[in-house]
């Protein structure tokens, strides 16, 4: 099972390395940060807490990075340079998957984010899910009712689950994912005003994928894991059709007025969500494997 402090014995500076090389990374690319938040997500939520989101295509295995529900994640080249300072001092003992579980909880703090404190012992998986993500990250247009169903059956209720979407006050959209609610008309859910903002970032109602043309998605504190997301979708600054109708929808809308008004209840909540997610079918004991390079399944 996984347990607090897991490598007491095995690695007793694994939490310490980690944490110095999160904020080292933070330092040079404050996005790393955000980055950790959304790789935690994206890595528990299919399946398993297994690092599977890690593998590149090699030897049969098709990267889940391939899939476009992985669209825009950036920085996973520096959960390289995480594993290269523990492989330094704890040779092949320390999972990939753990460094995305610690990854996230040190990188939290940094965006005057709440705490979580995170249990240890994953070990890493040997496949890739790429052919079942869409059955677990949802779209940027999902329905409110599916995007609830799929956290139900990973163990996080409605209110967690409204937390968790407010990791969308840091980061970036793509124009990709924003353009179907301004061209050629403007959703009529989005305030003309920034909807007109929205515009000026995306020109084209045809954007060119691979073109870094983006919207931040909280512009009033863009760096900051804080409740000025619930503020916006209620202000109609949504960005996501998804961001937009948790703030209407019967379900989630009294969470969403809530965590508007508290961030001290958000972070609870978010901090309770996260440490759920990250605890997802891990695989312990003698499953799986302790990975040397997180790209690859060992030989
Ligand atoms: C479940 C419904 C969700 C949907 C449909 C969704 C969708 C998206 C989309 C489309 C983007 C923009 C990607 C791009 O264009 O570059 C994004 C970014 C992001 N998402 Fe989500 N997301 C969801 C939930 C979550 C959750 C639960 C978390 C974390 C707890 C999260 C964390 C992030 C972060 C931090 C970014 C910004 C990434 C960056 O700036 O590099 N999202 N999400
Ligand atoms: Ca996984
Ligand atoms: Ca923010």
């Amino acid at each position: 099972d996984l347990q607090l402090n897991y490598y007491a014995k095995s690695c007793p500076q694994a939490p310490e390395i980690i944490k110095q090389q999160v904020y080292t990374l933070y330092k040079k690319h404050g996005n790393t940060a955000v980055s950790w938040i959304r790789t935690l997500f994206h890595d528990c939520i299919v399946k398993s807490c297994d690092a599977s989101l890690l593998l590149q295509s090699k030897n049969g295995i098709k990267s889940e990075m391939t899939s476009n529900r992985n669209f825009g994640m950036r920085n996973l080249k520096y959960i390289d340079v995480i594993k290269a300072a523990l492989e330094a001092k704890c040779p092949k003992t320390v999972s990939c998957a753990d460094i995305i579980a610690l990854s996230a909880s040190e990188g939290s703090p940094l965006l005057g984010g709440p705490r979580m404190l995170m249990k240890t012992g994953r070990r890493d998986g040997r496949s890739s899910f790429v052919a079942e993500i869409e059955k677990y990250i949802p779209n940027h247009n999902a329905s409110i009712s599916s995007f609830l169903s799929i956290f139900k059956s990973v163990g996080v209720d409605t209110e967690g689950a409204v937390a968790l979407i407010g990791a969308h006050s840091v980061g970036r959209v793509h124009c990709v994912n924003i353009v179907d609610r301004l061209y050629p008309t403007v959703d009529p859910s989005l305030d003309p005003a920034y909807a007109t903002y929205l515009k000026g970032r995306c020109p084209s109602a045809t954007p060119n994928p691979v073109a870094v043309e983006y919207s931040r998605f909280d512009r009033v504190t863009t760096m900051v894991l804080d409740n000025m997301y619930y503020k916006n979708i209620l202000a109609h600054k949504g960005l996501l059709v998804i961001d937009q109708e948790l703030a209407s929808d019967k379900a989630t809308a009294p969470y969403v007025n809530k965590m508007a008004a508290d961030n001290t209840y958000f972070h609870a909540q978010f901090a309770r969500a996260m440490v759920i997610l990250s605890e997802n079918n891990p695989l312990t004991g003698t499953q799986g494997e302790i990975r040397k390079d997180c790209r690859f399944v060992n030989a």
